[in-house]
Parts: structure tokens; sequence; C-alpha cells
């Protein structure tokens, strides 16, 4: 959503900048960022840690991960010792009072070297535990006090149920504006993602069949190849309905679903979102098991390579409950979706890693072509988020010959032409969140509204351990009750 725009003097303050997080995607994210002249001229990153670290042994440790993670391989040596000037590594203590009037003093510093009081981008890549503490902090240090200049990023997961999330919401607001805020979902910052609306609303020909009368059903995937490699710890008070369906897949609904906005900006598209996300019909805690499915995968292979099961990771308890695939049926409660299904589901240690949506097209009430004799098959729209980067319609055509037979055949706009100037998601959200565009960010009533959407299967997920656990194997398409869930519908995955 950025244009090239002259930003402000700016220090971005990263608190956990010695995490995973920071090394793969965020210092990755601003050093592209950097070498394509869209950080500011001048800014720093104050990356905040607990040890006692040398500045020039922190830059090292950024060097070596962007060796292996930036997407921009080729530059590192030239522009490294520019890029390298702008970070600085500070000890601070995320609990202690003092650290932040010291951190208050280094900003201070800055903005004497920037001959202007910059804007402050704290970025908070740390646990979700210590977003209230730190916020507390940053109120009491005075180190946000200007709407207009200071902004906060706050990491997934954004609670971890309805309640805590409004609470959250609730201490937030105590040191910022809503508008201070920028919630991130990643799924939202990626390419193929936001150009869902560009498709629906810059052309007129698929519009006008966005609905009801002519879609018989919505499937939205993302499948990873991947388990919860070190993050079992973290995944086991999660699973994928938090980790995954509550923010990426129903935001991704949301874009698929929503009404035309009137225009690009943040508040009118982040309206339409919640429409739809109320829309949602909330599913009776007794008849989860009929709209949901939970998997957890077992042993298996994956791409030739046995790997273990979900409860022989480390972190994760032998007799574990916690879901690593899940699949729902959604309905939503208004006049363009009437009866229309939308199927979503994601899972880990599955055979292949893949994302994608299928709009499922209805057939021609009446047809010349006779069902049996010459076999339809109905008009699909899938649109690949990843790896695949593309936008497939499939149609028939008659075969070429003397013949009537039909066959299907695929339209195909492919990404991959332009990708290696494809930005990676964190490049584009923070450019957002470096200019104050808040559109590919999550307002509280997003987070809260979609936390509600999945609350009753939480609950019942929660209370009643599922005994088949594991019920998929490592490398599968997941467990078998996910087809039973569209078989009912008479449909099948894609
Ligand atoms: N990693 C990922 O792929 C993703 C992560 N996220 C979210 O991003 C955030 C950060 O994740 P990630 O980088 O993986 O986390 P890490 O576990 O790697 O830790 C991040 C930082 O937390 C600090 N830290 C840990 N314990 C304490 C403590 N007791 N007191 C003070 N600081 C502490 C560490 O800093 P120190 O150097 O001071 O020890 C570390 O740098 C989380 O909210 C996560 O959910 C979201 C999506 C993907
Ligand atoms: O937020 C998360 O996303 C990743 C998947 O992201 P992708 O961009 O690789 O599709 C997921 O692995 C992780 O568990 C989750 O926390």
């Amino acid at each position: 959503m950025n244009e090239n725009k002259a930003l402000q003097p700016t220090s971005i303050i990263i608190f956990g900048a010695t995490g995973d997080l920071a090394k793969r995607k965020l210092f990755p994210a601003f050093y592209n960022l950097f070498i394509e002249g869209r950080m500011p001229e001048k800014f720093n990153i104050v990356a905040l840690g607990r040890a006692d670290k040398e500045n020039e042994d922190f830059k090292n440790y950024v060097k070596e991960n962007l060796v292996l993670f930036s997407r921009n391989q080729t530059s590192i040596e030239t522009e490294w010792d520019k890029f390298s000037s702008h970070i600085i590594y500070f000890r601070h203590q995320i609990d202690e009072e003092n650290s932040y009037k010291e951190l208050d003093e280094k900003l201070k510093t800055l903005d004497n070297d920037y001959g202007v009081r910059a804007n402050r981008l704290f970025y908070l890549s740390i646990a979700p535990n210590f977003v209230s503490v730190i916020s507390g902090h940053l109120k009491n240090a005075v180190l946000a006090p200007n709407p207009a200049q200071d902004r906060i990023i706050i990491e997934k997961p954004f609670g971890h149920d309805k309640s805590s999330a409004i609470e959250l919401n609730s201490l937030l607001s105590r040191t910022f504006e809503e508008e201070q805020i920028y919630r991130i979902d990643h799924y939202l910052g990626k390419e193929t993602v936001q150009n869902i609306l560009a498709f629906r609303f810059g052309n007129s020909i698929f519009e006008p069949i966005w609905n009801c009368k002519y879609v018989e059903s919505v499937q939205i995937t993302v499948a990873e190849e991947v388990g919860v490699e070190s993050r079992g710890g973290f995944y086991e008070g999660t699973g994928a309905l938090k980790d995954m369906i509550q923010n990426h897949l129903l935001q991704v609904l949301c874009m698929v679903a929503m009404e035309q906005p009137a225009s690009l900006d943040a508040g009118e598209i982040r309206d339409r979102k919640v429409d739809v996300l109320r829309s949602i019909r909330r599913i009776p805690l007794d008849r989860v098991s009929h709209y949901a499915v939970r998997g957890q995968y077992g042993e298996g292979v994956v791409k030739g390579v046995k790997v273990k099961g979900y409860r022989e990771e480390e972190g994760v308890a032998a007799d574990s409950n916690t879901e690593t695939f899940a699949a729902i049926k959604f309905y939503l409660d208004n006049e363009r979706w009437e009866g229309v299904p939308f199927y979503v589901r994601t899972g880990k240690r599955m055979k292949e890693k893949h994302s994608y949506i299928t709009i499922q097209f209805k057939p021609l009430p009446q047809s010349t072509f006779i069902a049996g004799k010459h076999p339809l098959s109905q008009n699909k729209l899938i649109i690949n988020i990843q790896p695949l980067m593309d936008i497939r319609l499939q149609f028939m055509t008659k075969k070429p010959g003397l013949t009537v037979e039909l066959k299907p055949v695929e339209m195909i706009f492919d990404y991959f032409s332009c990708k290696e100037d494809t930005p990676e998601a964190y490049e584009t959200l923070l450019l957002d969140a470096l200019e104050g565009d808040l559109t590919l960010f999550m307002r509280s009533d997003q987070v809260e509204e979609a936390w509600d959407v999945v609350k009753t299967i939480q609950e019942y997920w929660e209370n009643n351990p599922d005994p088949s656990f594991p019920n998929y194997s490592a490398g599968s398409s997941g467990p078998e009750q996910c087809e039973l869930l569209l078989q009912r519908e008479e449909h099948a995955w894609e």
C-alpha cells in the first residue's frame, strides 16, 4: 500500500532484538528497505536486549543472520557498513524502571543528532506477556507522548481469547491512541493477499459474480510442511486455531468476502473487514464437532525425510491435546454470501507447503452439454498465495479435433516473472508503519471480533481432549475426518 514518501527521521526501538523474529524477519526487512532507498534518510535501530554485549558483536550477529535470511544477498558486502552504522545495541531490562529512563536519555541524544524530535517506532518482538509491562513503563517514562509521531507495533498472538484481547486493548489505550497501535498480521503484508482487493475491485468482470448467486463454496488452505521446530513450548499453549485461524485465515477470509470499500482509507477498509467478522455465524458449543475438525500429527515422512510426531517434539507434553491441524466450515449471514460455505483449514507437517484460495462457481442451471456424456467441471478461480504465486481461472473448452468433447483448461496470471522484486511481507508492513499507514494492521475491534468467531471452538476443544490424537501422519493431507466436513455438502477439498 506504500508509495515512496519522504520519511521523517525515526528511531526504531526493538524490544527482543536478540530473538528469533528479529533475526529472521525484522533485520532482513529493514536491511532490504534500506538498500532499496525506502528507509528514512535519518534513522537508527535501537536494539534492546538483556545481555551485556558489545555493539560490534551484536552487529556481527545481525550480519550473519542477514546472510542466512535476507532475500537480497548480492549487496551485503558493499552495503553492510552503511546499514550497520544505523544499528545501536542497548542493554535493557524490560521490568526495570531505570532502564526506561536510560532509554529516554538515549533517544533524546539521538534527537539531538538528527536535529529534530524524531518519530519513534517501538517494535515489541517479545512474548505477549511482556506487552502490558512495557506499555506501562513507556507511559511512566513518557517515551511515546506524541500521537502524531510515536507508534507501537505489537506481534501476534494478540491475547489468547476474547476477554484477554479486550483487557490488552484497554491496557494499551492507557498509553497509546488507537491510531498509534499497529497490530501486525504478516499475512496481510503478502503480495498475493493484498492483490485480492485489486483483483476484486479493480476489475469489472469478477465483482458481479462474486456472490451467492454464482459462487458455490470458498476454500482457504494454509498448509505448512514444517512442524513446530524450536517453538514447541510456545505452540503447546497455542495450537492451530489460535496460531493461524483466529488471525491469518480469518483475515484472508475477510479480504475474499468483504464489501467494496468506498475508498482505500484505512478506517474504511477496516470497517468492511469488521462487517465480515460480525456476519460470520457463531457456531453453537454443542455443534462444534459438526463444523470443525482438529488434528495432531504423528510421526511420518515429509519429502522423503522421516520426522517425529508432535508429541515427541521438544517442549511438548507426551499426552498433549494441542491441535496442529484445524479445519472449519463457516457461514456468513449477509445478503452476498447467504448459504455459501467458507471452508478454512491449516496444518503443520502437511505433505507440502501450499497456501491458496479456491472460489468454486456454481454449475449452469441448464447446459447444452449433457452431464455424463460431456463431463463438465465447474468453473474455479484459484488464488495461489505461496509458494506458488498466481491466479488461475479454470474453464471448459472444446477438445481440438473432430470431437465435441470438452476439457478443463486454465488461464494463469503468474507472479514469478517479477518475483525477484516481490518484497517480503515484513518489508511491506514495516514500511507502512514507518509511513503511518494503518490499512494492513488490525484495529482493536477486528481482533476482538476474530476471537469471538472462534470462541466456542476454542472452549470445546480445550474442555474435550481428542482421544484420537495423533490422528494424521506427518507428510499426509491431515486427518480423515476433514474430508467428511465437505462430503456432507457434496463438496471436496481442492
Ligand atoms: N519467531 C517467529 O517466527 C514469530 C514470532 N512471532 C511473535 O514475535 C514475538 C517474538 O518472538 P520470538 O522472536 O520468536 O521470541 P524469542 O523467544 O526468540 O525471544 C524474543 C526475545 O525475548 C527476550 N526475552 C525472553 N525472555 C525474557 C525475559 N524474561 N525478560 C526480558 N526479555 C526476555 C529475549 O531477549 P534477551 O536478549 O533480552 O534475552 C529475546 O530476544 C512473540 O510475540 C511471537 O509470538 C510472531 C510470528 C512469528
Ligand atoms: O504466524 C505464524 O505464521 C507461520 C507461517 O507463516 P508463513 O508466512 O510461513 O506462511 C507459522 O509457521 C507460525 O506457526 C505462526 O505463528
